[in-house]
């Protein structure tokens, strides 16, 4: 007998990504979006005026540190040594390469641009619904919701600086930010994060990788929600009077 299976139980088509290029795919209506944000093209082409520079570096300065917790907490819920050494890894880039590197990008900036603001020094909206989300996750969510969203962080801006590198202009503390993240070895951090979560993916019900795919969505959002905020300034309303 030949017949369609009809239950309402049965899995007709599975849509939900089974790769990390299939994630991408699917949040392509956000991620290409972010990927174009006029915050890093204005980065590249050194016409974003630098209090603005001065703002993202403090608020992510501000978002690191939480992002660091998500990931100890995925080297916390790892059930193998290769998933429990990827996020051990990445929570050692966090504090010794990307924290030291922003420092020194704030630095630079307040030379040009003068002291950051008081108003400035607190998590502003985007900082505060980003790593409030990433902590939510870090309490509830499995290795791989914390590997779903740290993923949009790493890999966007690697992608965002690789399509700037024909616009980028000489600028004193702008072009370092553009050649860090479009550099062979910050690719194969990513590649390395990428590699670590795809055969961890392949095995996951259809279920579980359609949430991991919401995830990754949400983290894209707010990554790009964090540009816009860096872009306009964007403070708390009682901060701006
Ligand atoms: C809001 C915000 N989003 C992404 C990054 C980039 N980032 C976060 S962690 C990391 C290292 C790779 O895991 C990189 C590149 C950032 N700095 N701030």
């Amino acid at each position: 007998m030949t017949s369609v299976m009809t239950s309402p139980t049965s899995t007709t088509s599975d849509r939900a990504p089974r790769t990390t290029a299939e994630l991408r795919e699917h949040a392509r209506a956000v991620y290409d979006p972010l990927v174009h944000h006029e915050f890093p093209l204005r980065l590249a082409t050194g016409v974003l005026p630098p209090e603005r520079f001065r703002f993202y570096v403090t608020q992510n300065l501000l978002y690191l540190p939480d992002y660091a917790r998500m990931l100890a907490s995925g080297a916390a819920r790892a059930q193998d040594d290769a998933t429990l050494t990827s996020f051990a890894r990445s929570v050692m880039n966090i504090v010794d390469v990307e924290i030291p590197q922003n420092e020194r990008l704030r630095d630079a900036v307040v030379e040009l641009a003068g002291p950051v603001p008081e108003a400035e020094t607190v998590k502003a909206p985007a900082t505060v619904a980003y790593t409030s989300w990433l902590l939510a996750l870090a309490g509830s969510g499995d290795a791989a919701d914390i590997s779903a969203a740290l993923l949009p962080c790493a890999w966007s801006y690697g992608d965002i600086a690789r399509h700037l590198q024909s616009e980028v202009v000489d600028h004193p503390v702008y072009a370092d930010w553009i050649a860090f993240f479009a550099s062979d070895d910050y690719a194969a951090v990513v590649d390395g994060l990428r590699a670590a979560f795809d055969p961890e993916l392949a095995e996951l019900t259809e279920r579980k990788r359609a949430r991991l795919a919401d995830i990754f969505v949400t983290g894209c959002r707010l990554e790009r929600q964090f540009w816009d905020q860096g872009l306009h300034g964007t403070l708390w309303p009682d901060q701006t009077g």
